[in-house]
């Protein structure tokens, strides 16, 4: 967006892993994204570059954003719950081997709170005499799906530094850029630490919300109330406001869980442990909807799916995008599996082969062979769903809502069922044509 929006800059992009950078360079960029690639069609090679070449980058570079993953530690202290900062040190420890002229480096990454103090120190004993580091923090608030739009119209874009005339000066410098399409008003400057702990926040409070609406999706099922009617009155008040509000399958996508998981091991390093109960049952929640849903698959089929045919459409963690990061279709997919059921998937984005991988169980022998012969991946839903004895809608894929569904009904065995754990469908139409429909949060009466 920097290098579409401000042609009088350089933006080059560069990561170690070069099978992504070949295709960031090719025809086929490494994931869809609606509206990316006519950007980078229209900038690459112009002043939009991408390359493996990280040291002549940096020192190239005035401003270097430190874009690196954060993943949830998977072992050693804090394992579970703090994120790995590996990937982050070892660009700034990169940064500052490489880097021969001062430079502003802006904390993209999400990061916890008070890393930048980390990176600072790093940068400061480790490079060249002489040199400035100015570190700022510039947390990104965009979502898959809607990348593009989010970073051409932000809300807010957010800039933390010290409150020092240099910290301020870079944070001008920054402010710069982003003033090239974004409104003045939505530039916001704030303190390191409030920028750091903000996106933590954003992102626990934007999950609390979903897990709000599913934990009422619940009561909805047992007393008969409808959620999505529930959803919109409470919704129209304006200090809830609608959006965020709809109930589903669980939330997925690679930074929610990582993002609440950071603030509760932030908390309970901050020996604040109510506090980080509280944010720890966010996903409690989640795993209970993902959960539940998938007992209520295995119940309404006469309480057995064992070599039951089940569809599932939908295996992204929401639509417009292939990512598969924490997706609720493969937690539930993974319970089907256990259960002994034959399980045909269809999502138009997401490629046979990471399907194959989310669903292989890491460390058990023969795995992938065995998931073969219970997973099918299918070129379209009508495939997918023929034979089939139950439909599962895991993710809201626009496509869905337009099938043929006469047709996929009489594809299938009897009793032809369908399991909306998005909403999505007219389950009165549905149930015209003669399918027995569970949407969540509306009453378990199929
Ligand atoms: N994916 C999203 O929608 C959003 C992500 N974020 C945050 O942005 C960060 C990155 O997220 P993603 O892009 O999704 O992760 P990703 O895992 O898709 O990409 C990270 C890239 O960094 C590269 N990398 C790692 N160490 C490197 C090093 N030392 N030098 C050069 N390249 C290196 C990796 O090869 C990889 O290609 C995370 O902290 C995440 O929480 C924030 C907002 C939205
Ligand atoms: O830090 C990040 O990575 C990003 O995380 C989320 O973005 P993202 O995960 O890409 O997608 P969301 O639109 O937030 O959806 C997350 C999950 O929640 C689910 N969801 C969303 C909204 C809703 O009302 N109900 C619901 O179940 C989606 O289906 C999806 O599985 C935030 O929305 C972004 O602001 C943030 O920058």
């Amino acid at each position: 967006m920097i290098a579409h929006k401000c042609p009088h800059i350089q933006v080059t992009i560069v990561d170690m892993n070069q099978e992504r950078i070949d295709a960031w360079n090719s025809e086929t960029l490494p994931i869809y994204e609606p509206g990316l690639e006519e950007v980078v069609k229209a900038c690459r090679g112009k002043n939009l570059f991408f390359s493996t070449d990280i040291d002549k980058a940096i020192v190239e570079a005035d401003l270097i954003f430190v874009s690196v993953n954060t993943p949830t530690k998977k072992s050693g202290v804090g394992a579970g719950y703090a994120a790995d900062l590996f990937y982050v040190e070892s660009c700034t420890r990169r940064i500052a081997s490489v880097a021969t002229s001062s430079k502003i480096v802006v904390e993209k990454s999400t990061v916890p709170c008070r890393t930048a103090q980390s990176m600072r120190t790093i940068l400061e004993a480790n490079s060249r005499p002489g040199l400035r580091f100015d570190i700022l923090s510039n947390p990104e608030f965009l979502a898959e799906g809607t990348a593009m739009s989010d970073l051409d119209k932000p809300d807010r874009v957010l800039i933390g530094s010290l409150s020092t005339p240099e910290g301020r000066a870079a944070q001008q410098s920054l402010i710069e850029v982003y003033s090239n399409w974004v409104p003045k008003e939505k530039v916001i400057g704030t303190g390191l630490w409030s920028s750091e702990l903000t996106k933590l926040a954003a992102n626990a409070i934007l999950a609390q919300r979903i897990s709000s609406i599913n934990a009422l999706s619940a009561i909805c099922e047992v007393t008969g109330a409808d959620v999505d009617e529930v959803a919109y009155a409470c919704g129209l008040d304006s200090r809830i406001g609608p959006k965020f509000l709809k109930s589903s399958v669980g939330f997925g996508g690679s930074c929610f869980q990582k993002d609440i998981l950071n603030l509760v091991y932030l908390s309970e390093s901050l020996h604040l442990p109510e506090v980080a109960d509280y944010w720890r049952q966010v996903i409690t929640m989640n795993e209970y909807q993902k959960r539940r849903f998938a007992q209520t698959v295995v119940s309404s089929m006469f309480n057995t799916i064992t070599n039951k045919k089940l569809a599932v459409l939908g295996f992204a963690f929401k639509k417009d995008t292939g990512d598969t990061r924490e997706t609720p279709s493969a937690t539930v997919c993974r319970f089907f599996r256990q259960e002994n059921a034959k399980v045909s998937i269809y999502d138009p984005k997401v490629p046979e082969k990471q399907i194959f991988l989310d669903l292989t169980e890491p460390g058990v022998q023969d795995d992938s062979a065995v998931v073969k012969k219970q997973v099918t991946v299918c070129k379209s839903a009508m495939e997918a769903c023929t034979g089939a004895e139950g439909i599962c809608i895991l993710t809201e894929w626009d496509e869905f809502k337009q099938l043929d569904w006469p047709a996929i009904y009489e594809s299938m065995a009897k009793p032809a069922m369908v399991f909306d754990g998005r909403g999505i469908l007219e389950a009165d139409k549905l149930r015209e044509i003669g399918f027995k429909v569970f949407s969540i949060g509306k009453g378990v009466n199929l």
